[in-house]
C-alpha cells in the first residue's frame, strides 16, 4: 500500500546529530509534511533517511534518537514494510502517532490548462485513490506510473511543460514551484495515513500510556491459550485490541502478531510486567498517550474542528466559499477575545505576516490577486468585529469569561486556514471556478448576532475571487 511515500527513494541520508528525527522523504511527500509538522511542535531536526529501514536501523544504532514511520492507511491498510520492522522486535520503542489526511492535488506549470493536459503522471496509489475524478475529467490522459509523487512532481517541474500534470502532495506544489490545478481529488476524502513516531531507547517505566503496540510469537502450536492469557491481562488493565496484524516467523505455522491496543491510562511498567507473565515472547514495542505527538494540525486545530461548516467534499469555488465565509465567523472569537483584553481591532503587524505568509504559500499565482483577495479578508474582520464590539459596549454586555486567547488560540486558527485557502485559492485560479456570492449554508455565532450584516460583510470578503474568472 501507499509505496508511493514510502517506496526506497535515495535521496541523501541528513547528518543524523541530536535530536534528529528520521523520516523518509523526499521533499514534498506526505510523509515530508507530517515529519515538519512533528519536528516542529517537538523542536527536532526532521532529517532525510534513505527508506523506511533505514529510518529503523539508523534509529536502533543509536545514530538518530527519533523516527518517522508510516504503518496504516485508511483505505490501503498497514503497510508492510513497517510491520516487518516491527514484527522483528527492533530496539526502539514506538512513542507516538500522528496522523495526516492524504489530499490529492492535480499539479501543473503555471499556465497550463486543463483541456491541454495529454498525460497524468504519478505513484500507482494515487491513480486508484482518484479513480473518479480522473475518469471524469480526464478520460483520455495517458497514465505514467513513477516511484513516489515527488518523483512525478519533479518530473512535471522538470519536462512537463504545458501538457503533464503531477498528483501528489499539497507539500509538492511549493517545492517544486507548480501550480494547484485541481484540489482534494481523491474519492475519499476522508483517507488518512497514520505514522509512528519511535525512540532509540527503551520506554520509561514511570511514564503514562493510554495506548499499546505489542509484538507477540506464540511458542508453536499454542496461540490460543498464550494469547487469551496476554489479552487477558491486558483487558484487566483496560486494554483492548484496535487493530492485529500477522507477519512470517521465518517458521510455518507460526506466525508473529503485532497487537495494537487502547485502553484507559496506566503506567508503562505495568504494562511491561504483563509482557514478563505470559507464555511465549511477548515484547512491549511501544506505549504512549493519544495525545503524545498531536500538532497544532493532528489536534484542535485540523480544518475540520477550525471550520465544522465545511463540507467534506467541497472543492473549487465552493470550498473557497466556504473557507472564506469560515474566516469570518472567526472574527467572532476574535472580537471576544478583543472586548476583554481590550486591544485594538486594528494591528498592522499582524495583517502583514497574514499578507505575507498568504502571498508566500503561492509563488505562482498571480500576487495582486492573492493581496486584494487577503486585504479583503482583514478589511471583512476589522468591519464585523467592530459591528459586535459597538454593540456589546453599547448594550452593555458584562466581559465575557473563558474567551480563546488571541495568540495561543485563535490566530493558530487563522494560520490553518490561511494554508486551507492558499490550497483553494490556486485551484480557483488555475480552473477559473468562482465562489458563488451567496452566504454558503451554515451557523455560526457571527451569523446570529451579525445578523444581515453578516451578508453584506460576506460579499464584500468574496467579491475579489471574480477575478479569477474574469481574467
Ligand atoms: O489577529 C487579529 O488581531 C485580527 O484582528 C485578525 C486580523 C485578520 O483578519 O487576520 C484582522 C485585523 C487585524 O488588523 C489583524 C488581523
Amino acid at each position: 500500500m501507499r509505496r508511493l511515500i514510502f517506496t526506497t527513494w535515495l535521496v541523501l541520508i541528513g547528518s543524523a546529530g541530536a535530536q534528529s528525527f528520521l523520516y523518509l522523504g523526499p521533499l514534498g511527500t506526505y510523509s515530508d509534511q507530517v515529519a515538519q509538522d512533528v519536528a516542529k511542535t517537538r523542536g527536532w531536526q526532521p532529517t532525510l533517511a534513505s527508506s523506511i529501514t533505514d529510518v529503523s536501523q539508523q534509529v536502533s544504532a543509536g545514530k538518530a534518537p527519533y523516527g518517522l514511520l508510516p504503518i496504516e492507511n485508511s483505505s490501503g491498510g498497514y503497510v508492510a514494510e513497517t510491520l516487518t520492522l516491527l514484527a522483528k522486535t527492533p530496539a526502539w520503542r514506538v512513542i507516538g502517532v500522528a496522523d495526516l489526511p492524504i489530499d490529492n492535488m492535480l499539479l501543473v506549470n503555471p499556465g497550463t490548462k486543463a483541456e491541454d493536459i495529454t498525460t497524468i503522471i504519478s505513484h500507482p496509489q494515487p491513480f486508484l485513490q482518484s479513480a473518479t475524478y480522473l475518469k471524469t475529467n480526464f478520460p483520455n490522459a495517458q497514465r505514467v506510473e513513477v516511484k513516489s509523487t515527488a518523483a512525478a512532481a519533479e518530473e512535471v517541474a522538470k519536462n512537463g511543460g504545458k501538457t503533464m500534470a503531477a498528483i501528489a502532495a499539497p507539500a509538492a506544489a511549493s517545492v517544486y514551484k507548480l501550480d494547484v490545478l485541481a484540489a482534494r481529488i481523491q474519492d475519499d476524502k476522508a483517507n488518512t495515513t497514520r505514522f509512528l513516531v519511535v525512540q532509540g531507547k527503551e520506554l520509561d517505566p514511570a511514564s503514562q500510556a493510554d495506548r499499546a503496540v505489542v509484538s507477540y510469537l506464540p511458542t508453536r502450536d499454542d496461540l490460543g491459550l498464550g494469547l487469551t492469557q496476554l489479552l487477558a491481562q491486558l483487558r484487566g488493565l483496560g486494554f483492548n485490541i484496535t487493530g492485529v496484524a500477522s507477519t512470517p516467523s521465518g517458521k510455518l505455522a507460526q506466525e508473529r502478531l503485532t497487537i495494537f491496543l487502547a485502553g484507559k491510562s496506566t503506567t508503562v511498567g505495568a504494562l511491561q510486567k504483563v509482557m514478563t507473565r505470559t507464555i511465549g515472547q511477548a515484547t512491549l514495542i511501544g506505549a504512549y498517550t493519544s495525545e503524545a505527538m498531536k500538532t497544532p494540525q493532528n489536534a484542535s486545530n485540523t480544518l475540520q474542528q477550525v471550520c465544522p461548516n465545511v463540507g467534506a467534499n467541497a472543492t473549487g469555488g465552493t470550498l473557497l466559499a466556504e473557507l472564506t465565509a469560515c474566516r469570518l465567523d472567526i472574527a467572532f472569537d476574535v472580537a471576544q477575545a478583543k472586548y476583554v483584553s481590550g486591544a485594538a481591532v486594528e494591528d498592522l503587524a499582524r495583517e502583514a505576516v497574514v499578507i505575507d505568509n498568504g502571498v508566500k504559500a503561492l509563488p505562482n499565482v498571480d500576487e495582486a490577486f492573492i493581496r486584494t483577495y487577503w486585504a479583503a479578508q482583514i478589511e471583512a474582520s476589522k468591519v464585523a468585529q467592530r459591528t459586535l464590539l459597538e454593540s456589546w459596549t453599547r448594550t452593555g454586555t458584562p466581559k465575557f469569561t473563558n474567551v480563546p486567547d488571541l495568540a495561543r488560540d485563535v490566530r493558530p486558527k487563522l494560520d490553518v486556514l490561511t494554508t486551507a485557502i492558499s490550497t483553494a485559492l490556486a485551484d480557483v485560479w488555475a480552473r477559473r471556478n468562482c465562489p458563488d456570492q451567496t452566504v454558503p449554508g451554515g451557523t455560526s455565532q457571527a451569523r446570529t448576532q451579525l445578523g444581515i450584516q453578516y451578508t453584506t460583510i460576506y460579499q464584500r470578503a468574496v467579491a475579489p475571487t471574480q477575478v479569477a474568472c474574469q481574467r
